[in-house]
């Protein structure tokens, strides 16, 4: 059993900054997780913790039923003996010993006899196609290929957890892609625990079973991403998660305009009190142009198009409502052009309504749910 539990984690660095607060966070065994948030929101510093090269300042964690940190009862266990295959954004290959000794490296520390030790090295190195480099020095690499190489040393001792930070950050858009493909086939061949930090949500949201969104050291949501972009748990991951991000507008008294319609919308709808803001994915909010009108039910409101953004596959469109600039996406040609007046709709189902903490209102969730979703 390979799950990890961080229970009340907390670290603060010497300089007496909070890097994590308090930080519940269960991973499931075998999952694919990515720690996904803004730079400096303490990801690295949780992946650190969990890898044992840092010490939390309070809380405990545990892999399976192992206790590796308790700070309350002194229990610390040094990162060589957590058995967890480790790679990092500086992926510190030794720059004496030639690409298949660094990825033997972990099998002789392990005695695996010398036969065994280079055809399980050599198996990694084509697993992430670095093979014809087997006999050079990590300088004799680009950074893109060292990055491969730190991948595969890995892979070649075949840890049940693989925690890994930003790995593909050197490689170029292919390539990214590739590895991308390639560590979700190996995560499901092996069927370890992955934890996987990143900046890039495209990167989490393709990979992940899971992922854990972080702001400000705090831990803001764990869902499987196609949850996380459907049922976003409050406002900073619904503006987070999602490009072009969610359109997002305040409704907080006083009101006029686009902000009255859309609280009167939700109000009239669900009988919900007092909610903070309303949000619409672009690719949510649909544009009636000319004689076509709105389903009966929708929440529409008058636009004023701005923009018109082709891209091949789809258009974004930049839409002003009073005095709000917002976005909609659209896989078919939308038929405007800058100047033209529209109606602008969504459906109540695709609105999602924040309390003024930020909090989804699951309230208008279950209101709005289709018939055979409402329990969900
Ligand atoms: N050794 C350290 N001493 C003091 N502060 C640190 C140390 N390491 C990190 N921090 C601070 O802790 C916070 C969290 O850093 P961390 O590296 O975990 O963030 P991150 O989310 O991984 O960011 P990035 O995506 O930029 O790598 C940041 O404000 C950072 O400046």
């Amino acid at each position: 059993m390979s799950a990890i539990t961080l229970s009340g984690v907390v670290k603060q660095y010497p300089g007496g900054h909070v890097a994590v607060r308090d930080l519940d966070l269960a991973i499931p065994d075998g999952s694919f997780t990515c720690l996904l948030g803004p730079s400096g929101c303490g990801k690295t510093t949780t992946l650190r913790m969990v890898a044992g090269l840092e010490q939390p300042t309070a809380g405990e964690i545990r892999v399976g039923d192992r206790v590796l940190d308790a700070v309350d009862r002194g229990v610390y266990v040094p990162p060589e003996k957590r058995g967890m295959g480790l790679v990092f954004q500086n992926y510190a290959l030794w720059p004496h010993l030639t690409v298949l000794r660094n990825v033997e490296f972990g099998l002789r520390m392990r005695k695996v006899p010398a036969a065994a030790r280079r055809e399980r090295a050599m198996e990694a190195l084509r697993k992430v196609r670095v093979a014809e480099c087997a006999d050079r020095y990590p300088s004799q690499l680009s950074g893109g290929q060292q990055q491969r190489v730190a991948l595969a040393r890995m892979l070649a001792v075949d840890p049940e957890v693989l925690l890994l930070d930003e790995p593909l950050s050197n490689l170029d858009a292919r390539l990214r892609l590739e590895m991308r493909t390639e560590l979700k086939r190996i995560h499901d061949e092996t069927g370890a625990t992955v934890v996987f930090v990143t900046h890039d949500q495209m990167e989490a949201m393709t990979m992940a079973t899971h992922v854990a969104v972080m702001n400000e050291g705090e831990l803001q949501q764990v869902a499987p991403p196609v949850e996380m972009y459907e049922r976003p748990g409050n406002r900073f991951v619904a503006e987070f998660v999602g490009s072009p991000p969610m359109n997002v507008v305040a409704v907080a008294e006083p009101l006029g305009g686009l902000a009255g319609s859309l609280l009167r919308y939700v109000e009239k709808r669900a009988g919900l009190s007092a909610p903070g803001c309303v949000g619409v994915r672009p690719e949510a909010l649909r544009l009636a142009a000319g004689p076509d009108a709105p389903p009966a039910d929708a929440w529409s409101h008058e636009a004023a198009v701005e923009t018109v953004l082709p891209a091949g596959s789809s258009w974004t469109v930049q839409l002003r409502l009073d005095d709000t600039e917002v976005f909609a996406v659209t896989h078919e040609d939308p038929g405007v052009a800058p100047g033209d007046t529209v109606r602008c709709w969504a459906r109540p189902d695709r609105l999602h309504v924040f309390a003024a903490d930020g909090t989804r209102m699951t309230a208008w969730d279950d209101a709005t749910a289709p018939v055979g979703k409402a329990a969900r």
